[in-house]
């Protein structure tokens, strides 16, 4: 399927090498436009090497084709080596211009003879759950009839979605046109490869790849960067942040298309595959995996994002077939083209408002991307969010329709679909806790939208109630995609310091930096624990209460139920000795005090959730299809779901004094404790990082003033 949607492409770019390869029709190279017009190749060339290869193939001759006569297509690519600019999935399966393309084939030489043959439908890749990284031994599997020599074996892609795809190579950027006028342009940039059939190298020039049978398409920061219409004279192709941050330094003028690296950058490294290490994913050393990740986390554009892009030259992502098209290269609107109506909520990387589109008369919520750190560009993060926002178009998933600019480049606003209500501002007007099927409608909702991001490697990374938004027609929507994230296999690390406190993962608080999808699912039972109770399930003050409040209630984790457990870096702290779980008596089966009440297999599904082992822990597609959604009571249907009134603008700002800690906030504090200048941050810029109740009030006061005041954006 995926195939089809990229036959285009590969006819269009094979074509001119088709002619020239004897043996096309059988074996179709890949081949990466992107790749090929950044690396500067000159496809003929190649094409005549691949030609005098299959030749000698053919004639039995190569070097390495004298040992077996039957040889799979890692031992062509292993032939291959010798002419140094193979392209990535080159003799991978395919043929150009056939109705095949759908199907995935080996190539093998038999007595001289080149044949392709189809690989049976069981080993088509499908991702099926997350990739877990401290199971090395994976990385050695090899799969039927297509054994792998490199030691890094990469997990299959994702399914597609039915729903959508995340363009993996959309990405957009705002331009400026002159003093008043900007565009909003965005290329989408064709896949490399089948999804359905093998990663490649991003950066294959050397051959280092060639080994590699079931990987991504090259996905490198130069193929997943865009010239802003103008390719051709690009020689040299610098990221968007490199040109941002160069601009920046020099005082030069924004002045022309500034286009964007994909903010998903570099999160899928090849280490092992250059240096054959297997257990570093990237980075020359552990600290560039922290630098990096702090910096993400602090939501900064700097010299370490640039070194995440550089290692991004010698990494993998995975890959995403393109789905939505939005056609950006219209004009960016302006911010006057609405009216503002009321500020709805403040959080840590924007503050949101209530609009009315002068234009439709719809009404909009106008999130404006906080830009006051950010003395070095565009945040990192609003950049991630809004790509991956703008890219997904599921029920699920809050809808980010356009991007538009205030007076300056400094005011950026996404427009989203306005909700009435987040769930967590809903549960603290609410007298009674959701029903159970109420709560089984809103899981369900709450799952598919889950599943959308992990089928397309998006880790959300800040599922709490505060970010499911939830409107009158009983729809709930994820929202803010700040923390979210693209991953790839094999993982790299990541920065530990993610997910807001309370619905964090035990992985997570213990320091794992090499984590999966598993970590959404965790903050999934924290949710419908919450949904059930209308309380936090954890609320825990610091990342060590946070984990002794866990392990009270589940039980203190061992060796034996979390194998590796004692090797986390945070481990060795001396917790709590709880030798049972718990949780049963805060969800009994049944309550005469007018608890929660859980089923025997509602229950199953929450300790699935919070189960401590995260390879073990349920995946979004087995919660779906857990027996509680289909045992009595039913899940509500949306349209029977309860209304309620619209929350003022001010009781959400009020609320968020009560909430949990969240990353960001940390991350500040801790550069505050060693002595640094912190990164500002709303309410804290008030008060230098002293997040009391006065000084949040201030800020509110402050607010309130602003926003009777100027009545602007
Ligand atoms: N589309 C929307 N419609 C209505 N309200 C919204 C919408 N998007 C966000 N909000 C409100 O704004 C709040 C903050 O939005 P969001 O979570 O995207 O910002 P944030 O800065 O990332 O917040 P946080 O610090 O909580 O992570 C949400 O909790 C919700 O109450």
């Amino acid at each position: 399927m995926a195939a089809g949607r990229h036959r285009g492409y590969y006819d269009r770019d094979f074509r001119s090498r088709d002619a020239d390869l004897e043996i096309s029709g059988k074996i179709r190279p890949h081949k990466d436009g992107i790749h090929d017009q950044v690396h500067g190749l000159d496809s003929r060339v190649r094409v005549r090497n691949r030609d005098i290869m299959v030749k000698e193939l053919m004639n039995g001759s190569s070097g390495t084709s004298n040992s077996n006569d039957d040889r799979r297509i890692g031992n062509i690519r292993n032939s291959e080596k010798v002419f140094g600019d193979r392209e990535p999935g080159e003799l991978s399966a395919g043929s150009s211009g056939s109705d095949d393309v759908d199907t995935p084939q080996s190539i093998m030489v038999t007595n001289g003879v080149v044949k392709t043959e189809r690989i049976s439908s069981s080993l088509q890749l499908k991702r099926k759950f997350s990739p877990i990284l401290w199971d090395k031994k994976a990385k050695k599997r090899s799969t039927d009839g297509v054994s792998s020599k490199s030691d890094s074996v990469q997990l299959p892609l994702p399914p597609p979605s039915p729903k959508f795809f995340l363009p993996n190579h959309s990405t957009f950027g705002i331009v400026r046109n002159s003093e008043d006028s900007y565009t909003m342009v965005s290329k989408s940039l064709p896949m490399s490869i089948d999804q359905d059939k093998k990663y490649t190298s991003g950066d294959n020039e050397s051959g280092e790849m060639e080994d590699e049978e079931e990987y991504a398409p090259p996905r490198n920061i130069s193929s997943s960067r865009w010239a802003g219409g103008d390719d051709s004279d690009d020689d040299k192709p610098k990221s968007f942040k490199e040109e941002t941050c160069a601009k920046i330094r020099k005082g030069m003028p924004m002045s022309r298309s500034y286009t964007s690296a994909s903010p998903e950058i570099g999160e899928v490294a090849m280490q092992d595959v250059h240096d054959g290490t297997p257990d570093r994913s990237f980075g020359s050393n552990a600290n560039d995996d922290d630098s990096v990740d702090d910096h993400d986390t602090a939501n900064r554009v700097d010299s370490h994002v640039m070194e995440e892009e550089m290692i991004a030259k010698n990494t993998l992502e995975p890959a995403r077939p393109l789905q939505r098209t939005i056609n950006m290269l219209l004009g960016c609107r302006s911010v006057d083209d609405f009216e503002r109506l009321n500020k709805i909520d403040e959080g840590t990387y924007g503050v949101v408002f209530r609009a009315k589109d002068k234009k439709s008369g719809e009404i909009v919520a106008l999130k404006k991307v906080k830009m006051e750190k950010e003395k070095e560009g565009f945040p990192l993060t609003a950049l991630r969010e809004i790509n991956i926002l703008l890219s997904i178009s599921h029920p699920s998933i809050v809808d980010v329709k356009e991007v538009v600019v205030g007076n300056s480049l400094d005011s950026i606003f996404m427009v989203m679909e306005y909700m009435d209500h987040d769930l967590k501002g809903l549960m603290e007007s609410m007298k009674q806790p959701f029903s159970q099927s109420e709560v089984k409608c809103l899981m369900l909702q709450l799952l598919e939208g889950v599943k959308c991001l992990h089928d397309n490697w998006v880790l959300h990374r800040d599922l709490k109630t505060s970010n499911l938004l939830f409107n009158n027609r009983g729809e709930l929507k994820i929202c803010d995609c700040g923390l979210s994230r693209q991953y790839g296999s094999p993982l790299k690390p990541y920065t530990h310091l993610v997910v807001t406190l309370w619905y964090r993962s035990p992985e997570l608080l213990l320091g794992m930096k090499e984590y999966s999808t598993a970590i959404d699912m965790w903050s999934l039972g924290c949710i419908m624990a919450e949904l059930l109770a209308k309380e936090p399930l954890f609320n825990g003050k610091t990342e060590f209460d946070q984990l002794d409040k866990i392990f009270r209630t589940l039980g203190t984790p061992n060796e034996k139920i979390w194998p590796g457990f004692t090797k986390l870096p945070h481990a060795k702290v001396n917790f709590v000795k709880q030798q049972y779980n718990r949780l049963r008596e805060k969800f009994p089966p049944t309550s005469f005090t007018g608890g929660p009440i859980l089923s025997e297999k509602g229950f199953d599904l929450m300790n699935k959730f919070l189960t401590y082992d995260p390879v073990k822990r349920i995946t979004v597609d087995d919660a779906l299809n857990h027996e509680w959604f289909k045992e009595v009571p039913l899940p509500k249907s949306k349209v029977f779901m309860p209304t309620f009134p619209a929350v003022h603008a001010q009781e959400r700002r009020l609320r968020r004094i009560l909430k949990s800690p969240d990353p960001l906030e940390e991350q500040r504090q801790r550069e505050l404790k060693q002595g640094g200048v912190a990164t500002g941050r709303g309410s804290g810029d008030m008060c230098g990082g002293d997040k009391s109740l006065s000084c949040l009030q201030m800020n509110l006061c402050w607010q309130n003033i602003c926003s009777l005041d100027h009545k602007c954006f």
